[in-house]
């Protein structure tokens, strides 16, 4: 399903406007939280709240598929991996709307086009600026560029630690959670599958 955001209505200082049932729903939460939403270093916070989760996650108003949508034909023979390493991001886990903040290792090898390096990190913000599992982000930022470029493989590894963890609930910080999609020769092929890996930095 394709999910969009509420139109964004500017007003005249420039600010996104923040609807009445948005900004008494953040009151709610703070007084839920035991705090009183009147106290003067309060008053504004809704608003705040509200466009703050609008730019956390920018990402439904984002289509990652158009960022592919330029390619090049492959340059001068180049026929080798192509990686994006430790690209930092932020996401929110869906199950609590809490930070998962992390990096990426996004990796592909062409076979007749290559893309614009940043494009690869377009791609990854706009997956991860929505509510994410970390599974999910990495299956649907690997499936992007699969479907994007039709590389003979694509690998995308996700290190990330996720607030609900260190924060709250079980409160163990310092760990962190890794997943990672292997599609085309990183899957079916050992030597490949090794060679991105160790290019990542990472072991097999
Ligand atoms: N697999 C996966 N789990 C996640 C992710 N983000 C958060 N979680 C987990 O989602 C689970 C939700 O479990 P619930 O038992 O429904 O919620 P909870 O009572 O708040 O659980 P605790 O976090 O253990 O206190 C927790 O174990 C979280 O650690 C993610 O990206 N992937
Ligand atoms: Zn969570």
């Amino acid at each position: 399903m394709k999910k969009s955001p509420p139109a964004a209505i500017l007003g005249p200082d420039g600010k996104l406007e923040v609807p009445d049932d948005v900004a008494e729903a953040v009151r709610t939460l703070i007084r839920w939280a035991g705090d009183d939403p009147s106290r003067e270093g309060l008053l504004d916070t809704p608003k705040r709240v509200a466009r703050a989760w609008r730019e956390y996650c920018s990402g439904y108003g984002d289509d990652p598929a158009h960022h592919l949508s330029r390619i090049f034909e492959e340059v001068g023979g180049y026929d080798e991996i192509v990686l994006l390493k430790d690209i930092p991001f932020q996401s929110h886990c869906e199950h609590h709307m809490a930070p998962i903040i992390g990096k990426a290792h996004i990796a592909y090898l062409p076979r007749n086009h290559v893309v614009g390096i940043s494009k690869l990190a377009r791609v990854l913000h706009a997956f991860a600026r929505r509510l994410q599992v970390q599974e999910r982000l990495t299956a649907e930022v690997a499936d992007c560029i699969w479907n994007g470029l039709k590389p003979q493989g694509v690998a995308v590894v996700i290190e990330a630690s996720h607030a609900c963890m260190t924060a709250r609930g079980v409160r163990t910080p310092g760990v962190a959670m890794v997943t990672s999609r292997m599609m085309g020769v990183f899957r079916e092929d050992d030597r490949s599958r090794k060679e991105v890996l160790a290019l990542m930095g990472l072991k097999e």
